[in-house]
């Protein structure tokens, strides 16, 4: 069996070496030759595979992506050509969530609101809005669904339209990119929704770029809007429009997802389809390979709750370092690909052992907190 895989999938060597001739390539330097005599391709979001890329493709049999969107798959081109397909759907679910928590604290941070009063609307339910909707409960923040596919097909949690959301604090974007069909998310957001949103509101993209319409959401910023605009995914990357970004309140270049767990999970869950699918044993599993996190975090208990958990959340993920970087190196030259590739190792929230230091003036306040941490991800220590 002939494998070619993305190299930047952490551990990919280790387990798609034991399921046959597996070889690497860099994204973008992917050619069609390459796919001769090929049997399965193991890709990323940055390879393009359609026609023009299988074009000499004479024996492929199974395309895999080990990313959650898979918009950069020709389904309907595989199909016809009896190529089976998958996408890791869900693999880094817990890494969005965790990014958008982030942009949460950063924003009541540095607006001096207080995030467990806000209503949060998130609009896309699937694997990456529930695990928002999971954190946001543990949290204890109102959030609202609206996905209308999932109503449609009888999913029983509640949920509000798309007006309804339109009027939350926080709108969160966790939809795939659907250019076509009853439920398009092409520019969902374009001229009309996004003069509807006040200076209060907040809108946050970490699902496709195209899902806003980019040029409106700078010619609102050019007429002198107000919009507090959180952007992690940006149209036409990676050559996005730069004048976005010092209007933009928090950004960053594609990285929401960008955990260790969440592109681990990825290369795992391509390597378990490819076995269903080859019918082979699965011997190989993700936990084998996942370092230990090296640092502990204590937290310090004389801070307010707010301020304990703000100070948990930016211990495993500061988001303004992201957007501080992205700010500072996009200024200089076309850097998105560049931010991504050397991305620096990011872990989930779960990965830290949480210490709450010893303080009885604070016990009960240091409890209560613990447990909120807990339902958002943290291992605490006893
Ligand atoms: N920024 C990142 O790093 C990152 C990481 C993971 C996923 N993503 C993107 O986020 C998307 C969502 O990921 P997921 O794993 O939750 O996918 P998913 O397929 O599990 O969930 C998507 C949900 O959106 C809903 N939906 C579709 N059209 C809609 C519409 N018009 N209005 C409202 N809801 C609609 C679907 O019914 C589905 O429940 C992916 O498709 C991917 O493009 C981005
Ligand atoms: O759809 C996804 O899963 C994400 O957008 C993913 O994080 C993209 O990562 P990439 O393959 O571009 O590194």
């Amino acid at each position: 069996m002939n494998i070619l895989y993305d190299i930047a999938m952490p551990y990919a060597d280790a387990f798609f070496s034991s399921l046959g001739e597996a070889k690497a390539f860099e994204s973008g330097s992917l050619t069609c030759e390459a796919l001769v005599d090929i049997d399965a391709l193991f890709v990323r979001s940055t390879t393009k595979v359609d026609e023009t890329l299988l074009q000499k493709a004479n024996k492929l049999q199974f395309v895999a992506t080990a990313t959650a969107g898979f918009n950069h798959l020709d389904i309907d081109y595989l199909e016809q050509n009896n190529v089976k397909w998958y996408a890791a759907g869900g693999c880094n679910a817990t890494a969005v969530a965790e990014y958008v928590t982030s942009a949460i604290f950063q924003l009541a941070f540095e607006d001096e609101f207080n995030p467990f009063i806000k209503k949060v609307a998130i609009i896309g339910a699937g694997n990456v809005g529930t695990a928002l909707a999971g954190i946001l409960k543990g949290l204890q923040i109102n959030c609202v669904l609206c996905d209308p596919p999932l109503q449609k097909i009888g999913d029983q949690r509640s949920f509000v339209n798309f007006e309804t959301a339109m009027q939350a604090d926080i709108i969160c974007l966790h939809t795939p990119l659907a250019t076509k069909g009853d439920f398009s998310t092409l520019h969902m957001f374009g001229s009309d929704e996004l003069s509807k949103l006040s200076e209060h509101q907040y809108l946050i993209n970490a699902c496709r770029g195209e899902v806003i319409d980019n040029d409106a959401l700078l010619s609102c910023f050019e007429m002198g809007k107000k919009l507090n605009v959180v952007l992690d995914v940006w149209e036409n990357e990676p050559f996005i429009k730069h004048e976005l970004i010092p209007h933009v309140r928090i950004a960053t270049a594609h990285v929401a997802g960008h955990t260790l767990e969440g592109k681990a999970r990825g290369t795992s869950m391509v390597y378990d389809a490819f076995c269903r699918h080859f019918n082979k044993k699965n011997v190989l599993k993700l936990e084998q390979f996942l370092p230990d996190f090296e640092k502990n975090l204590c937290v310090d208990p004389s801070f307010s709750p707010l301020n304990q958990l703000f100070q948990m959340v930016k211990f495993m993920y500061d988001i303004k370092k992201d957007d501080g970087i992205f700010r500072s190196r996009m200024a200089k030259s076309e850097a998105f690909a560049d931010i991504r590739t050397h991305y620096p190792v990011r872990r989930e929230f779960s990965a830290v052992q949480t210490e709450f230091a010893a303080d009885t003036a604070h016990k009960k306040n240091n409890k209560n907190v613990a447990q909120i941490a807990a339902s958002i991800g943290f291992k605490i220590a006893n």
